[in-house]
């Protein structure tokens, strides 16, 4: 008999042959079953990293809990060799939780579990503890220097250096001071006149943005915070979307229900879009709640990171703050889950493991029984249907801070504005049309600052022969080429190549008209008209690194910038209560993407991006150029009618049968040699629609197809898509896909993408 006992390790001591289930940290699908030797017995707890004999060798498992017999007669099993660390590097509502993920997402289990963990727990080694953020400290032990050190000057000089500090100080002041100061302190220690300290740091203290606490909750937040703390003293698993329209303060709420959790002894996660991009945010967490809070993101080197998951395991901090992959971390004692943003598709994982951060967020909340909030002022379609059909409560805030209004949105039409100065009127329109000159210049002259979005970087979006009408395209991708200007580069967006800039057509040798506007070109044309402002631009490519982007914020927010100018990178979540102005340079480059998001995506960004003006004391104002004034999404931004479009969107949603009234799951087929991709796109759509359940069941196959995108860094691709009223509908024939790729032949690489985010 096995049985777990309070501790949670296994007593496997009353089994005659005590078996394990084992995931392997290899990309071999399902769980493996070990014996557990004698020398195991008692010592094993589920979540612990173990060694194991694999195939010729031995690798990285971790256990996951006793196993049956396998059915098959005469198998062979072989024993773990050795537990690789004491207590469990992976909590039980964790390995629940990617237990799931691999199962929902087709991935191996192992790889799943490997990916999850630091990298200091990812290889087959024994578990070190991570050496933390300390500070090495050299202590005098004695009040003068004894004559024995007259032999040895640099001795004699480091310990005089000490004494003439007060006897104490950091080591590697005393090795700035005295050259070869470390090994000489190491000397002084082994003859015991002076002792080497570690101070250790916490995790997470470096400093933020400091804010602080409002005495006061506006009565929407009240009620929302209210309702938050009646969940949490309940207990228990619920979702909660928190709809709240832009500087409504819902950071305020999520902090006050964190305060709460940890009130009641319980841990939070709370999971951002991008940490460069939310600096205030992550400075209101750590002034409120210091040390206790862990800030996980891509930046972090390999012992911090190792350092935050130990730390956060072990229950010393309780508060992890984190992009996507934080959904991961080991929060002891989980009680409160919280997704900012939860619309952003940044949740989304476009390789490996393709996860949904949002969607592992609910079910996380789910294993570990604590309340989820998922807060949003433009909620996913899918959220919102979750509200519908009663699994989540629906808490709304519909109005700001400080009963400050929301910022009045103008249309601007660019198929009647004609060029400034008169001019003639040429195919393009302008990129600044008049309105928003005037409006920009009134913005200046108050000495406010403006926000001007357009959702495409680089200085022209597109090159074509205005001889023969060639246009320039990546020669590893079916895709345009930006001209980058500053760079003098053409560049693919896709796959990053960058060659010079062609000056003639290399069909025609016609001369290049440079098309469709960018970031880099916007930014150009606002310096030249307002040569006296101080332009500044966020994108990828201004924006090099998280501390390059964190400073152009910064200086934003100092008001050291009258006018920035940026992608989507301006729209998330800002707070600068100086932009009065946001203008959207064109608001339908993301209208025709083929995606069926298209306009969910489009009607989001612009309400975003409108959403930062008018945060201070002075009202804010929006201009729209567009070219589409009448599409859905233009429409209803101008119009504050979030539920105008849902609705609208929903109802074709409905009719067409796509999420959230569908679960859907995309086959990504990808080959170098055309051909044989092809072929292997046509087998695996025999393959399933051979498999079809009866139509009853409302499973329907797309495709195959070639993929929007037909080739990508040299490979073609094809695309095909599967719809169903369930996930459940969609499960056996994708198992049954997923036991299909062992026999796909090297060269073509298939991937199975389930509630799949972008269409192309
Ligand atoms: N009760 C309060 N009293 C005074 N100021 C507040 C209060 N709550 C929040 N604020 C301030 O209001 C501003 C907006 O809050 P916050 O950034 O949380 O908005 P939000 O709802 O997250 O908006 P968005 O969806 O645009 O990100 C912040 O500057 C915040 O400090
Ligand atoms: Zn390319």
């Amino acid at each position: 008999m096995v049985v777990s006992d309070h501790s949670g390790t296994v007593d496997l001591v009353s089994s005659p042959a005590a078996l394990a289930s084992v995931a392997v940290g290899r990309p071999v699908r399902g769980e493996f079953t070990y014996v557990v030797p004698d020398t195991l017995s008692g010592r094993l707890s589920p979540g612990q990293r173990v060694l194991v004999p694999f195939g010729r060798g031995t690798a990285l498992g971790f256990f996951l809990g006793p196993a049956s017999q396998p059915a098959e007669e005469g198998i062979k099993l072989k024993p773990i060799q050795r537990v690789l660390e004491e207590s469990p590097s992976l909590p039980p509502d964790l390995i629940a939780l990617l237990r799931f993920a691999a199962e929902h997402y087709r991935y191996p289990l192992g790889e799943v579990i490997r990916g999850a963990l630091p990298p200091g727990l990812s290889k087959a080694e024994d578990e070190k503890e991570a050496r933390p953020d300390v500070q090495h400290f050299a202590v005098a032990a004695v009040t003068e220097t004894p004559p024995e050190l007259r032999r040895a000057p640099a001795q004699s000089a480091a310990l005089a250096y000490l004494l003439a500090v007060g006897g104490r100080a950091p080591v590697e002041e005393v090795a700035h001071s005295i050259p070869g100061g470390r090994e000489t302190l190491k000397k002084l220690a082994s003859r015991g006149l002076v002792r080497l300290e570690e101070q250790v740091l916490k995790p997470g203290v470096r400093e933020g943005l400091a804010q602080g606490r409002p005495d006061l909750l506006t009565p929407e937040q009240d009620l929302a915070v209210k309702a938050l703390h009646y969940s949490l003293d309940m207990g228990g698993f619920q979702t909660v979307l928190l709809h709240g329209v832009t500087g409504s303060g819902k950071t305020e709420v999520y902090l006050r229900a964190v305060e709460h959790a940890l009130a009641q002894g319980k841990g939070s996660l709370v999971l951002v879009p991008e940490i460069a991009l939310t600096p205030q945010l992550v400075g209101r967490f750590r002034s409120r709640f210091g040390s206790d809070v862990a800030v996980l993101h891509s930046g972090l080197k390999d012992r911090e990171r190792l350092f935050h998951w130990q730390a956060l395991r072990k229950g010393t901090v309780r508060i992890a703050v984190g992009v996507r992959s934080a959904i991961w971390a080991p929060v002891e004692n989980l009680g409160l889950v919280v997704v900012d943003e939860e619309h952003d598709p940044s949740f989304k994982q476009e390789d490996k493991l393709r996860y949904n951060a949002r969607d592992m967020a609910v079910m996380r909340g789910k294993q570990a029984g604590a309340l989820v909030v998922l807060g949003s002022a433009t909620p996913s379609l899918e959220s919102l249907e979750n509200v519908r059909r009663g699994r989540y409560r629906l808490l709304e805030m519909k109005h700001r801070v400080d009963d400050r209004p929301m910022p009045t949105i103008e249309l601007v039409d660019l198929r009647i504005e004609r060029p400034r100065d008169g001019g003639p009127v040429t195919e393009e329109a302008p990129i600044l049309s008049q309105p928003l000159l005037d409006a920009m210049q009134q913005t200046l002259d108050r000495g406010q600052q403006t926000i001007l979005f357009l959702n495409r970087r680089g200085h022209s979006t597109f090159l074509l022969c205005e001889v023969c009408g060639l246009t320039l395209k990546c020669s590893e991708c079916d895709v345009c080429l930006t001209l980058h200007r500053a760079a003098s580069r053409v560049m693919c967006h896709y796959c990053g190549l960058a060659t010079p800039v062609p000056d003639r057509c290399r069909e025609c040798t016609g001369p290049m008209l440079r098309l469709g506007i960018g970031t880099e070109r916007v930014e150009t044309e606002v310096a030249e008209r307002f040569p006296q402002a101080r332009v500044a631009r966020l994108d990828r490519d201004a924006a090099t690194s998280g501390e390059r982007v964190t400073e152009l914020l910064a200086a934003f927010a100092r008001r050291e910038i009258d006018i920035l100018v940026g992608t989507q990178m301006v729209a998330k979540g800002h707070d600068f209560p100086g932009v009065t102005l946001v203008c959207v340079v064109m608001a339908d480059t993301s209208l025709a993407i083929p995606d069926f998001r298209a306009a969910e995506r489009t009607f989001h960004l612009l309400t975003q991006v409108s959403g930062r003006a008018g945060r201070g004391k002075d009202p804010g104002r929006v201009l729209v150029q567009t070219y589409n004034p009448d599409s859905e999404p233009v429409k209803r931004v101008l119009a504050h009618d979030f539920e105008g479009f849902a609705q609208q969107e929903m109802e074709w949603r409905q009719a067409l049968a796509y999420p959230p009234f569908a679960r859907m799951a995309a086959v990504r087929i990808e080959g170098e040699h055309p051909e044989q991709t092809a072929g292997v796109a046509r087998m695996l759509g025999d393959f399933l629609s051979r498999r079809m359940p009866p139509p009853s069941a409302g499973v329907r196959m797309l495709g195959p197809a070639l993929a929007p995108i037909s080739r990508l860094r040299g490979r073609t691709r094809w695309q095909l898509l599967l719809k169903g009223p369930t996930h459940v509908a969609l499960s056996p024939l994708l198992a049954r896909l997923e036991a299909k790729l062992e026999d796909i032949p090297a060269g073509v690489k298939v991937t199975i993408d389930v509630d799949p985010g972008a269409m192309l």
